[in-house]
């Protein structure tokens, strides 16, 4: 019934209204499935690789879609790797992670179509937990995401203490329209970066400030606890010349990037934080771990790429204690499905991720619950980011 009869590509705008991959995805007995690939702006450099998309798509078509046609769309793990064998490289470099993640979330949801099951029933199974991801809400960002503003790239809400995913998703919209307020009281003016957080031209101390008195003004109005969290993006202002993390004017050595996070989780409670440290330095993620790592999640985005060999190196080192899952960065859901297996396995807690470019594909949010993630990182506000927001919200409502 799942058989594959025809895959189509083709090119659509993702949220920056740059190019981007769409596939479709029919089966002999009329099932269909489409998904679209995101991208990053501030990528990991052991991501799979992203190609044009235009090239993409003609490598798939050539590739790939021949390769495909006749596997059937409900055995994911033949589908993926049928476009690992089409690629033929680790990389995904000849096909594109691209092409190749927008086919695979696609079969899919054409599997789920036909079994008449929803997506996170389908891929989770009938013995996944029974858990909803909390969503970490970016409010206000700068770094690789919008110029001009804070240097640490996202300040996320984190409502830990919501008695539902809804309460959850609104509190972060809540926090997001409170820092708009602060801004406004403080005479800031702010556009937005390219997930919909606010972009302030203030400093990254002003920023804790601003986010601090946001969360504490809507925890009073919700009468739930709310934390907030970082992406540091680390990697980005990590200076391999200088050897040295980059604030503007300011650098910090390792040993006081180290020191200068700590005293941030304790100053202010952080329940998260993602990528505190380069990509290449699995030394000294381990040292914060080590520091804070009982009292706050520190998370290897760009650090592990959502690939298991990186992971592994990860436990091994006792680096971070949380992974970011982002399937394009790997190419397929069974490459995420592994990662976060291994993770699970070793006691890492698993955030499903967006990209900064989007689409209204929202596999993610159907990945998340089926895959009983602690938390998903998928924005606040904006139509690309409240495409699985929303969906959350129905999951949980079982209106899929
Ligand atoms: C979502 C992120 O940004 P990007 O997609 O630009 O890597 C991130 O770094 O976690
Ligand atoms: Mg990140």
């Amino acid at each position: 019934m799942t058989r594959i009869t025809g895959i189509s590509l083709r090119r659509v705008l993702d949220s920056r209204g740059n190019p981007t991959v769409e596939a479709d995805v029919l089966t002999e007995s009329g099932g269909f499935g489409r998904g679209a690939a995101p991208s990053g702006a501030s990528t990991g450099e052991y991501e799979a690789i992203e190609l044009p998309a235009n090239e993409s798509i003609a490598a798939a078509r050539e590739h790939a879609v021949p390769r495909l046609e006749g596997v059937y769309a409900g055995d994911q793990r033949a589908v993926d790797n049928a476009l690992r064998a089409a690629d033929g490289t680790d990389d995904f470099s000849a096909i594109g992670a691209n092409s190749a993640v927008a086919i695979s979330m696609a079969a899919a949801k054409a599997a789920a179509d036909v079994l008449g099951a929803p997506l996170y029933q389908h891929l989770g199974g009938a013995f996944r937990g029974e858990n909803f991801p909390i969503p970490l809400g970016n409010v206000v960002g700068g770094g690789e995401h919008a110029k001009e503003a804070t240097h640490i790239q996202e300040f996320l809400a984190a409502p830990v203490g919501a008695p539902s995913v809804s309460e959850a998703v609104f509190a972060n919209a809540a926090v997001h329209a409170a820092v708009a307020d602060v801004l406004d009281e403080r005479g800031v003016p702010a556009a937005k970066g390219d997930e919909g957080a606010w972009a302030p031209p203030i400093s990254d101390a002003d920023a804790f400030e601003v986010v601090e008195e946001a969360v504490d003004r809507v925890e009073e109005e919700v009468g739930f606890e709310i934390r907030f969290g970082l992406d540091m993006a680390a990697a980005e202002l990590y200076d391999d010349d200088e050897g040295a993390y980059v604030y503007g004017d300011e650098t910090k050595s390792t040993g006081e990037q180290i020191d200068y996070v700590a005293d941030l989780v304790d100053e202010y409670d952080l329940a998260y934080v993602e990528d505190p440290l380069d990509e290449n330095d699995y030394e000294a993620f381990a040292e914060l771990t080590d520091r804070v790592g009982d009292r706050t999640l520190i998370c290897g985005d760009d650090l592990f790429v959502t690939n298991v060999e990186r992971l592994q190196d990860g436990i091994d080192t006792g680096a971070a204690n949380s992974i970011l899952i982002k399937p394009n960065q790997i190419g397929t859901l069974s490459d995420a499905f592994d990662a976060v297996e291994l993770a699970s396995r070793n006691g890492y807690e698993t955030v499903i991720s967006h990209r900064s470019g989007e689409t209204e594909d929202t596999t993610i949010a159907h990945l998340a619950v089926a895959t009983d993630a602690g938390f998903i990182k998928t924005g606040t506000v904006g139509g690309e980011r409240t495409a699985k927001l929303n969906e959350l919200v129905r999951i949980a409502d079982d209106a899929v």
